[in-house]
């Protein structure tokens, strides 16, 4: 498991270390920075370098790994704002690093031409959006130029919840501790590579967010014992799908058979209750006793049947886990108290948060801040929720107190029409194995990504594939 700590609680675990007064903190940092930078300057058969220094501590690390850079390269050290962190500056001088204002006519050439360029501007005590002054240089920094934030791309929300104009960076050194930025969907793109330097920091007691790994899987997955049955494994009842969005029901129901569920019930009209007797064979029909639901994928409220309407209507009411996607999510008017995990995309979220949160929020409410919409629907509905992306986070209700979880395990084929119908089968089989809500989200975001990988590396994916490749996934990660 990986994990990321507040800003103020990455201060705290400074502020504890002596090191952090005598500036022994900074020269662990910065030497790490510089490392880096001459890796990737060997690989890349790099010779220029340009850092980018602000103000602040990050400036200082910048100037510190410019003045160690420079006994093997040729460096050039802008500054970007008002001042510099003095000992860095005069040690990046003694080191005859070139230093030149931000204003100055050579730094727009000396960006252009950088074989590789460090950007120290912005740290953690930064606000979003890149400082006053600082976008043409960053415009000015060649195509080839390898990009390496220190910390965090400058520019980027801290807290990873606003999307801000950034620095987009191919490689950010942070050192011991993750912050949200790292790992949240408003900025994680834009830290590129993610190298951590262990400079000796103390982790605080509690993440801000958590993002499973491939070991964690064993841990987590349920995995039957000599002493189990189908029923006791788990049995998932699945209302999903209708006249219209037949696949929508195969794709689900078919992800859960792979992915090791006891069994699967199914309630539906005739055409997807036909298209499944046909193609998953495993499949029971009809209401009845469940471990957990799956409601809603590829069943629009108003083309549900009669049936599908009253099985959900009970399901709901009742206290068992519920995995609700898609139209599911308009059957949804009140808080659960039993464990319910909702998976919407960016566009259901918006819809059920001019429902549930406030009628007039505008278009980009959920981009524009996908946590603190995704908390507003959970706090709303007493749910957990799953936004899908190319990084999906899982928010659970603030009064849980458990951390978001974010996982990015996925290649963007799986922006793929019915992918979402197969998560969400996956999802139900977790909840149906007696996983809570937030586990089941993460466990089922990451294998539904490296199944997607799985089922074509490197290339195009189809969902049913997907769904056909969970089972041989789960194996691979539970053996590996
Ligand atoms: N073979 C099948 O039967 C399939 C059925 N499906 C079902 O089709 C129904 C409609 O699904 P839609 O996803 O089109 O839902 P909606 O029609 O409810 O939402 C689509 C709207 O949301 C907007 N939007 C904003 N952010 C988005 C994002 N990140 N991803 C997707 N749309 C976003 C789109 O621009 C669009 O206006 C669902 O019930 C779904 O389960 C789909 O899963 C596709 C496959
Ligand atoms: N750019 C992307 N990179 C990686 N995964 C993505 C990307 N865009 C979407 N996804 C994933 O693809 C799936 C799409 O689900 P969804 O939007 O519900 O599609 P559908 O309704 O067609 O099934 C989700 O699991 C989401 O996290």
């Amino acid at each position: 498991m990986i994990h990321a700590y507040s800003v103020p609680d990455v201060r705290a675990a400074e502020a504890a270390m002596p090191e952090l007064a005598t500036g022994e903190l900074m020269q662990r940092a910065s030497q790490g920075v510089a490392e880096v930078a001459a890796a990737r300057l060997e690989e890349h058969e790099g010779a220029s370098v340009v850092v980018l220094a602000g103000p602040g501590g990050n400036g200082g690390d910048a100037l510190f790994a410019a003045s160690f850079l420079a006994l093997d390269y040729a460096v050039v050290a802008i500054l970007t704002g008002s001042g510099a962190h003095e000992p860095a500056l005069r040690a990046a001088h003694d080191a005859g690093v070139v230093v030149l204002e931000s204003d100055s006519p050579s730094s727009l050439s000396a960006l252009d031409e950088a074989d590789l360029v460090i950007d120290g501007m912005t740290g953690i005590g930064g606000r979003p959006g890149l400082p006053p002054g600082t976008s043409g240089l960053v415009d000015a920094i060649g195509d080839d130029a390898y990009l390496l934030s220190v910390d965090l791309p400058s520019g980027a929300d801290p807290a990873g919840l606003v999307a801000s104009d950034c620095v987009y960076a191919d490689e950010t050194v942070t050192f011991s501790l993750l912050k949200p930025v790292h790992l949240l969907p408003a900025t994680e793109a834009a830290c590129g590579l993610l190298t951590v330097v262990d400079i000796g920091l103390t982790p605080p007691a509690a993440p801000a967010v958590s993002r499973l790994t491939f070991s964690d899987v064993p841990t987590l997955w349920p995995v039957p014992g000599p002493d189990d049955d189908k029923y006791s494994r788990g049995v998932l009842g699945a209302i999903t799908g209708g006249e219209h969005y037949t696949g929508a029901a195969l794709l689900g129901v078919t992800a859960a058979v792979t992915a090791g569920v006891g069994m699967v019930r199914y309630v539906g009209p005739p055409a997807p209750t036909s298209l499944l007797r046909a193609a998953v064979p495993e499949v029971v029909f009809g209401d009845g006793q469940v471990q957990a639901w799956l409601i809603g994928s590829g069943m629009p409220w108003e083309d549900a049947s009669p049936e599908q309407k009253t099985a959900i209507e009970k399901a709901l009411a009742s206290e068992l886990p519920v995995v609700v996607d898609a139209g599911g999510l308009d059957a949804l008017t009140s808080p659960r108290s039993a464990p319910t995990l909702i998976t919407p995309h960016a566009g259901e979220l918006l819809r059920l948060g001019r429902r549930v949160v406030s009628s007039s929020l505008d278009d980009d409410w959920v981009r524009s801040n996908p946590v603190a919409a995704a908390r507003a629907v959970a706090d709303a509905l007493t749910v957990t929720v799953l936004l899908k992306g190319s990084v999906t986070v899982v928010v659970p209700p603030s009064a849980s107190g458990v951390e978001v979880h974010s996982q990015s395990d996925g290649p963007s084929w799986l922006a793929t029409a019915g992918s979402g119908d197969v998560l969400a089968g996956i999802c139900g089989v977790l909840l149906a194995g007696g996983l809570t809500p937030e586990d089941a989200g993460a466990v089922a975001a990451l294998v539904h990504g490296v199944a997607a990988h799985d089922a074509n590396p490197g290339g195009p994916i189809r969902a049913l594939d997907i769904a056909h490749q969970v089972g041989r996934t789960v194996a691979r990660l539970l053996t590996r």
